[in-house]
């Protein structure tokens, strides 16, 4: 993807030097779901014809920490559509050195002999952290969510060191895809009472260690990006200012009445406003959160001389890796396998794809647009999420393979939340590059003759998402990018 780096002032550094990846194509072919099978219908909306939810998205098993479970924060509701209420808070206290953690179908319990204090507070952690576990977690937990199942897992706990357990609500990634399966979603935390002790997450460790059996010691943990945090009584939560609020109901306004439209912006460039539902970008957010919380989530992506994206990011069916602008099936900051990218993500890129070929044939008069616009099927996708200041500096995608690149396969990219002020260029030149708006809900194609054009993200447009987005899903103002790519 060779991106420059976004300076303050928008523009960018100079190009870097980048291997470009040799992998073999098929590796990622296999990992996501294939799209239709939990896909959703022409029409491109999440839910089933019934409008509820699928259960792939709403799996929410109950989630108790030992004893202590009733003094959590829990609203975990099992039939709620509202991922957000699916979550406990509450950190814990550990001031002795075992632990035993029980795991059996749809509960979790972590047993922990000395615990003093509970406060509560929302927290979110991947895996395990300072966990050696004594078997296999990996094999184990394939098993764990098979009805009938129980299992016990002895863990040690070292003093001084935390655990950190996620178990909601990846449990279907978990079944499909030979990782922990305690990945995505909410979580308990369990810091220690020591005095001296690390009270704060350790920092990112450059290996796996906790991924592997009988590895003890204590294992980094990433700190999760919640881009929805729980809104829960406890909290105030400040309104926006009329006139803020205002302005967002007038933008979604003005994008009903404008619905949707495609704009040619150069060959093999196609921008579809409006594209993606309300209620699919809420779908699309919700899901984005739980993955981002979650193993292989979010986190603060550097170049390799160290300095930082002004972005969160994750990746989906691949690890895009900036350090080395390389791909790969494991994030080296943490070992993490990328989730997998949800069907009903790749069946509206595919969607897309075929609404833009409608039009141009429509345009042209010609029987086949694979030429100017060839068909492409996600193996990749990468999820930015941009704050108010966030920022891309202008780059060219193209750390997929020789030959995706060779067949000019598009990128397909979903912006969703606040605006963002688009530039693309034939050059790195910032100066002189073509500007776009884009808003919340569309869909930007470039592929054909685009394909290796130089696009960036110059500014965020504070405040300009829908308001029933922000309100259905309480995602921090800003905005939220996902680009799909085929390796
Ligand atoms: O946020 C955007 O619109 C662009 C993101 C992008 O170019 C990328 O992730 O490579
Ligand atoms: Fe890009």
């Amino acid at each position: 993807m060779n991106r420059g780096r976004a300076r303050n002032d928008g523009r960018d550094s100079a190009p870097r030097g980048r291997g470009r990846s040799s992998r073999s194509a098929g590796r990622s072919a296999h990992r996501h779901s294939p799209a239709g099978d939990d896909g959703f219908s022409s029409n491109a909306s999440f839910g089933n014809k019934d409008g509820r939810s699928r259960p792939g998205w709403q799996t929410s098993p109950q989630v108790s920490v030992g004893n202590i479970s009733k003094q959590f924060d829990h609203i975990s509701t099992s039939d709620s559509p509202n991922q957000r209420d699916r979550h406990f808070t509450g950190t814990k206290d550990i001031s002795s050195g075992l632990g035993k953690l029980k795991l059996e179908e749809n509960s979790l319990e972590a047993v922990t002999p000395g615990s003093t204090e509970l406060n509560c507070m929302h927290v979110s952690v991947s895996v395990c952290a300072s966990l050696s576990a004594q078997s296999d977690l990996r094999d184990k937990d394939l098993n764990i969510w098979k009805p009938k199942t129980r299992q016990m897992i002895d863990a040690e706990m070292e003093t001084g060191s935390s655990l950190s357990l996620d178990c909601l609500p990846a449990i279907d990634n978990a079944r499909t895809r030979n990782e922990p399966s305690l990945v995505s979603g909410s979580g308990i935390k369990c810091t220690p009472s020591k005095k001296g002790s690390q009270f704060e997450p350790t920092p990112q460790k450059k290996n796996a260690d906790h991924l592997h059996p009988g590895i003890s010691g204590s294992v980094a943990v990433r700190v999760p990006f919640d881009i929805c945090p729980v809104k829960t009584g406890k909290v105030v939560m400040l309104k926006a200012p009329l006139l803020v609020q205002n302005r967002m109901k007038r933008n979604e306004a003005k994008r009903q009445i404008e619905g949707q439209n495609i704009k040619v912006l150069r060959s093999g460039m196609l921008l579809l406003k409006s594209y993606i539902s309300l209620p699919d970008q809420i779908k699309i957010v919700k899901k984005c959160r739980d993955l981002g919380i979650g193993f292989g989530g979010f986190y603060d992506p550097s170049y390799r001389d160290g300095g930082k994206l002004h972005l969160k990011m994750m990746c989906l069916g691949k690890n895009w890796d900036p350090e080395t602008s390389t791909y790969g099936d494991q994030r080296p900051i943490d070992g993490a396998n990328p989730p997998l990218i949800p069907g009903e993500f790749c069946q509206l890129v595919k969607g897309a794809i075929q609404v833009s070929h409608s039009f141009l044939r429509e345009q042209s008069k010609m029987p086949s647009v694979e030429h100017v616009l060839p068909s492409m099927s996600p193996s990749i996708c990468i999820v930015n999420f941009y704050t108010k200041t966030g920022q891309l500096g202008l780059h060219q995608d193209k750390d997929e393979t020789a030959e995706s690149l060779k067949r000019k396969l598009p990128v397909v990219s979903f912006s969703i939340g606040d605006s963002a002020k688009f530039l693309f260029s034939d050059k790195r030149d910032p100066d002189n590059a073509d500007k776009e708006v884009l808003e919340s809900g569309d869909v930007l194609i470039f592929g054909g003759e685009s394909r290796l054009i130089f696009h960036g993200v110059a500014s965020i447009l504070a405040d300009t998402a829908p308001k029933g987005l922000m309100d259905e899903t309480n995602m921090l103002p800003g905005r939220l990018n996902l680009t799909f790519r085929e390796y």
